[in-house]
């Protein structure tokens, strides 16, 4: 039996560069893992079928849930003739823009790679992610990575400055991902997020240069159709966080702190007016302690 960390990811910038024949957007993003974790124990059982201990909100039928489709997908790929019992601990919230399903599907694959002894490679276990969803790769990964293609191109880029913190908002409502994307119209986009320079600014180890670099374009949609979450970022800098920006599809907001003391007295001050928030801090690659 094994027990496996799948970490969140909240995107220091997104930018949508057009539409695909394969119905995907292409995008440029830099993609940040964080320490909101779900935990996953998984087990060899003796029958051929996968067992899910979990409740995920919204998801009723199993086969539906990522993490059956990642340990499907992964005793056809290696014709495994026997099966896995899969418990979940969730934590991180769902259709929140911070890769909750991707991550536990990247934690499947890493984790049943373990258990079964097959010493596939880093790239071989993101091979296979890609067959379950654009962000998986990456889960798979972790860290600080310039992500290109659907999702699913990766590079390693320079860490965060030591230190910084987040202050997470996790708002009650779900958004579903293929919404926000189909939704999505260039020409309401006012500015897109500079990759290169916040690039720059990561190697830089320049806090202030990341946060002027932040930038999502797909706040156009989701913060048009839910304008309290503008608010909720303009409150985030006023109580003082350096900035501001929705994560994915969103709805979640991340504000970023120079440190986790002034996190947690911005968290302490914006819980009078939103109480689900919390404060959590980057992680490196591979880190799923
Ligand atoms: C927006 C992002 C940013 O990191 O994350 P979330 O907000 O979901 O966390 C990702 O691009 C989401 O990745 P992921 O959630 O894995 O998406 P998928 O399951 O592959 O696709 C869900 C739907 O989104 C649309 N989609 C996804 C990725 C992409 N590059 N272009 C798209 O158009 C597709 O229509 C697809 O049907
Ligand atoms: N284990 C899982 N955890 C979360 N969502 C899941 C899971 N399995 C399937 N899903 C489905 O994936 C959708 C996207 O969920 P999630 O990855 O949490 O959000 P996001 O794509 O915004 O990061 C959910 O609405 C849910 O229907």
């Amino acid at each position: 039996m094994i027990t496996i960390m799948a970490n969140g990811k909240i995107n220091l910038t997104l930018d949508v560069l057009g539409k695909r024949d394969d119905g995907y957007h292409e995008v440029e993003m830099v993609m940040q893992s964080i320490n909101l974790s779900d935990k996953l124990t998984i087990e060899k059982i003796d029958i051929c079928d996968i067992i899910l201990d979990c409740v995920v909100k919204g998801v009723l039928n199993k086969k539906d849930n990522l993490i059956y489709k990642a340990a499907d997908l992964f005793l056809r790929t290696y014709n495994i003739d026997c099966g896995v019992k899969i418990s979940l601990e969730k934590n991180i919230p769902v259709a929140a823009g911070l890769a909750g399903g991707s991550t536990d599907a990247a934690a499947v694959l890493c984790g049943m790679n373990d258990l079964f002894g097959c010493g596939l490679s880093v790239e071989t276990l993101c091979t296979l992610a890609a067959k379950l969803g654009s962000d998986v790769p990456f889960c798979v990964r972790g860290g600080t990575m310039l992500a290109k293609g659907r999702g699913e191109k990766l590079a390693p880029v320079a860490s965060l400055p030591a230190g910084c913190a987040f202050v997470l908002i996790k708002p009650q409502l779900g958004v579903s991902t293929a919404w926000v994307y189909k939704n999505y119209q260039a020409q309401r986009v006012k500015k897109h997020p500079n990759n290169r320079l916040m690039l720059r600014e990561l190697e830089d180890k320049n806090l202030n240069g990341v946060c002027g670099s932040l930038g999502n374009v797909l706040e156009s949609v989701t913060i048009g159709a839910y304008p309290q979450l503008a608010a909720y970022k303009e409150k985030l800098c006023r109580y003082g966080a350096k900035a501001a920006l929705m994560s994915g599809s969103g709805p979640s907001i991340f504000a970023v702190c120079e440190n986790i003391q002034v996190a947690r007295k911005v968290a302490d001050r914006m819980r009078n007016d939103y109480a689900e928030l919390e404060v959590y801090e980057a992680v490196p690659a591979s880190a799923r302690k």
